[in-house]
């Protein structure tokens, strides 16, 4: 999916929401539980409930590779039943010396013809360039990360040509290098929304995928005001909020009225900070 694309998918759904199916066996509903892939149904009733009201979904991929081949088959099946023109995100966070990256990408972008996938940035260009080489795939790179332990290495201070820097700046500045705003996006964690101005000084184009807004607290009103630029730049994630809205017989219906107040939300920060 081109950047062009994903931007028309948000001014006509009037959202930058991304619906996280981090699919918790433990959660579901216990009447899906005697179904032959009760993971895949949850999914199924979501995705009916709510394509309308959001532009991209991220499974997990934890949630499906703990189950095992069935797992992968339940993650299968659920990307067939995303409508196409939805932006899809394989939340694995890989990253390896080149030749095994490369493995990753056509593991998540050719049998699983995800649209992206979140890629760790420690081991440096070659481990990020061989998912670059995908035509409309996309990198998404951590870069301030939501969880506490964000401060352990993220906020290191770097020092570069006599000035001080954040280690995830620094992030965010040298892999502009390898990609561009048609093929990388950055993470950054809802819960550090103080820093995103500082991030659109350095890269004031990229789409952001956000996550942390809804269970881990992030505030959705400042990271729209701060982060939105001229395409609206922003995919905010929410999993547990609205996908475990209710573990009821009820649940998919709950997590539409879930995703439509944060859909509404959403259009009145679209009309109000979207440069027009
Ligand atoms: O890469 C991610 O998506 C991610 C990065 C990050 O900094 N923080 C973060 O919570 N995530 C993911 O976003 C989702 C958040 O889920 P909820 O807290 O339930 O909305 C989980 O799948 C996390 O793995």
């Amino acid at each position: 999916m081109t950047r062009q694309e994903l931007f028309d998918q948000i001014q006509r759904k009037r959202s930058y929401l991304c619906i996280g199916l981090d699919t918790d066996i433990k959660k579901i509903p216990p009447h899906l539980l005697q179904l032959e892939d009760p993971i895949f149904e949850f999914n199924r009733q979501i995705i009916e409930a709510t394509s309308d009201l959001c532009v991209a979904y991220k499974p997990n991929i934890a949630f499906y590779e703990a189950h095992g081949p069935k797992g992968w088959v339940s993650l299968a099946r659920t990307l067939e039943v995303i409508p196409k023109d939805i932006f899809t995100i394989a939340d694995a966070k890989r990253g390896d010396i080149g030749n095994t990256s490369e493995l990753y990408a056509r593991a998540f972008f050719d049998q699983l013809t995800f649209d992206s996938l979140t890629v760790a940035p420690y081991m440096g260009v070659d481990s990020v360039t061989p998912f670059l080489q995908f035509p409309n795939k996309w990198v998404i790179l951590l870069a301030l990360t939501s969880n506490p332990g964000h401060d352990d290495f993220q906020m290191l201070s770097v020092v570069s040509e006599g000035k001080s820097y954040f280690m995830f700046e620094k992030v965010i500045q040298n892999s502009q290098a390898w990609a561009t705003a048609d093929n990388m996006m950055y993470v950054i964690g809802a819960t550090r929304h103080d820093y995103i101005e500082r991030v659109r000084e350095i890269a004031p184009d990229h789409f952001l995928l956000v996550p942390g807004v809804g269970a881990q607290g992030g505030d959705l009103g400042e990271v729209s005001r701060y982060g939105m630029n001229k395409q609206c730049g922003l995919l905010v994630n929410s999993a547990r909020q609205i996908i475990y809205a209710s573990q009821g017989e009820d649940f998919a219906e709950k997590a539409r009225a879930a995703a439509l107040a944060v859909q509404q939300e959403m259009d009145r920060y679209l009309n109000e900070y979207l440069p027009r």
